[in-house]
């Protein structure tokens, strides 16, 4: 006879929480003498095959389910929301920063609604014995349970028993994992969150009062991410106030303009002294690289041409490792060429696109129709983070003519010869924003994340002082064509980091905010200030079965309005929960003199021991 198994209380998943992060339990190095000593098998052991019926229930938690957590579809909330962008200077000695005192707090008193809405995971597959999974069961992708898992066979145990098929067996065994989302967690307890990130701010208000700021009227260089987690136990609230400092940190009220004139316009005026400069998007898909973007794009196009030099562009995009031409209609594929090391000044490798159509540009206007013109063609395609999201890199390239009428009027070679490469990079996606991806959208996605993947591994080179290797830029277009931009020691590079200022989103926030900060031209600083929130421990409804004969009879009169009042006279003083719950119905119809209210009571009962069960979980 199989024995069913109850689904274990959340005392019991703490426990296997403690199981997985290796906490000290003697009988899981040898589940044998666990067995003979008489102490429970680990966690996942105690649910073999002799033990289970199919249909049952089982609670499981697996370092997989924690490491990759459910995914959920993010609410629209920030599409059309104004974002948080940081920008880190990556140049020569002289790149000019600015040091205030400022410290801002990220908006993150909407947060927690943010997260209200989510949906349940997708059908995810935890393999445990890969010999024990059917490849009939594996392909039937319809499966929507979190995880299939068959039941331990007795060829597993023993290799030599030839393997009889019980009729039980031939059904699979679905046991229900239940995952712990943070997201979930910070949405469920919003208000103590909130309130220590309310006091944080005022503490932090409080401690800046009278300390002038080194540069007025500059933006803040200093954001602090409010990092809300739960302890392994599940019911402490922790958060983790991480602080980061910038050059410069913009909050979500702060316009274009001002973005451009503290991040872009120094670069712009270096490409007119003629140097090489590039300015870097990059961020979380949806996030507004590309609304910053175009908002730069439009701004130095007016400053360029100031200087009266002839200008002249590419524009090209970066799919996977294919590069098409933005400037031409019919989007022709152009091949990277690696220039000999004659034609160039650096030691490193450095990348062109061949055959790249340059075009001359007469006026700022004309240069801001080109850019319209190259932005429709770019791929772009409404995913769930974003109506127009850019699966493509696009890569800018404006180029200061070398003859120009100021120079011959001048008498100087004045700032032609400069360059000014604008990169607006494709978002960097997590599991949950391609959840619901098609297949090809999501191998697009896999494309996008290989290349940022590789031009943070650049970054990380430069982080340390160290030449990047050439096979590091060869790992990708992206970093192919940026390998002048990322080694050349004459040229200056600004990244804007853009952030979404959502709690769903902390992981993806913190990811983006270290890559940036890794690019400082200063030391990179960042410190965390752990803050553990007093504990949250669910009101739990005492089970009819623990009730006094008091709150037997005080449940009995209030239930239905005093329609069992009359019960409470007919049952012994000492009626206690425990022998309530033994009633059966015959045993209700007896005691209330009517069928239609014994089996009423009865039904009331159930439904009171049901909902202590769910408080309990
Ligand atoms: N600072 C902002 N102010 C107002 N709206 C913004 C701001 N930033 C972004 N948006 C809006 O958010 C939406 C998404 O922005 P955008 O397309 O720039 O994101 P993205 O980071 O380029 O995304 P992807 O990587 O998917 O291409 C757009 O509708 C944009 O107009």
């Amino acid at each position: 006879m199989q024995k069913a198994v109850e689904e274990p209380p959340l005392e019991r998943l703490t426990d296997v929480v403690d199981d997985h992060r290796g906490a000290h339990r003697p009988e899981e190095k040898d589940p044998s003498a666990a067995r003979t000593s008489g102490a429970p098998p680990p966690y996942d052991k105690r649910f073999g095959a002799e033990q289970l019926s199919p249909g049952d229930s089982v609670v499981t938690l697996g370092s997989k389910a924690r490491a990759g957590g459910p995914h959920f579809t993010r609410p629209p909330l920030y599409k059309q929301t104004p974002s948080v962008r940081v920008t880190s200077d990556h140049g020569p000695t002289d790149a000019k920063t600015s040091s205030g005192q400022g410290a801002i707090s990220n908006p993150w008193t909407e947060c927690p609604q943010a997260v209200s809405a989510v949906q349940p995971c997708s059908a995810q597959l935890e393999q445990e014995s890969p010999e024990a999974l059917r490849a009939e069961d594996l392909s039937d992708s319809s499966l929507d349970f979190d995880v299939t898992l068959l039941p331990e066979l007795p060829e597993l145990q023993n290799p030599e028993v030839p393997r009889v098929l019980h009729q039980d067996e031939t059904t699979p065994l679905l046991m229900k994992r239940q995952m712990f989302s943070k997201n979930e967690l910070r949405a469920a307890n919003r208000a103590p969150f909130l309130n220590a990130i309310e006091k944080y701010q005022a503490k932090i208000v409080e401690a800046l009062a009278g300390i002038p700021t080194a540069s007025p009227g500059s933006p803040p260089t200093q954001m602090v991410l409010h990092n809300c987690l739960f302890q392994a136990d599940l019911r402490t609230p922790v958060v983790h106030h991480v602080r980061f400092a910038f050059d410069h940190v913009f909050g979500d009220e702060v316009s274009d303009e001002e973005v451009y004139r503290a991040s872009a316009s120094n670069l712009v005026e270096s490409t007119k002294e003629g140097r090489a400069n590039t300015i870097l998007m990059f961020g979380q898909t949806g996030s507004g690289k590309t609304h910053t973007m175009k908002a730069i794009e439009h701004l130095c196009a007016k400053d360029l041409f100031q200087s009266g030099c002839q200008m002249s562009l590419t524009f090209v995009e970066l799919r996977g490792s294919r590069c098409f031409d933005l400037l031409l209609p019919h989007l022709p594929e152009v091949r990277l060429r690696e220039q000999k090391k004659g034609d160039r000044k650096e030691e490193s490798s450095a990348f062109v696109p061949d055959g790249a159509h340059e075009l001359q540009v007469e006026s700022p206007e004309a240069l801001l129709a080109i850019f319209q013109a190259a932005r429709h063609r770019r791929a772009t395609s409404a995913t769930e983070a974003n109506d127009e999201s850019s699966r493509s890199h696009a890569i800018c390239t404006l180029r200061l003519g070398r003859s120009c009428s100021q120079s011959f009027a001048t008498g100087r070679s004045g700032g032609c010869g400069g360059s000014l490469t604008l990169v607006d990079c494709a978002g960097t996606e997590r599991r949950k924003d391609s959840a619901n991806h098609t297949r090809e959208r999501q191998q697009e996605g896999a494309e996008i994340n290989a290349s940022l993947h590789a031009l943070k591994e650049c970054i990380r080179f430069m982080s340390k002082g160290h030449r990047i290797p050439s096979h590091a830029f060869r790992a990708s277009a992206l970093t192919k064509l940026l390998a002048t931009s990322l080694s050349s020691a004459d040229t200056r590079l600004s990244v804007i980091c853009t952030v979404a200022p959502a709690a769903s989103d902390t992981e993806h926030t913190l990811s983006t905010l270290r890559t940036g900060m890794t690019l400082r031209v200063k030391a990179p600083e960042q410190d965390v200030e752990k803050e553990v929130l007093p504990n949250i421990t669910k009101q739990r409804d005492p089970h009819p079965r623990q009730w006094s004969p008091q709150q037997v009879q005080a449940w009995l009169r209030q239930l239905e309005d005093g329609l069992f009042a009359d019960v409470c006279s007919t049952l012994p003083a000492e009626f206690t929960g425990q022998m309530l719950v033994r009633l059966s119905e015959g045993h209700c119809v007896q005691l209330c003199g009517s069928e239609s209210r014994g089996r009423l009571l009865f039904d009331l009962l159930h439904q009171a021991m049901r909902g202590s069960d769910s408080t309990r979980r």
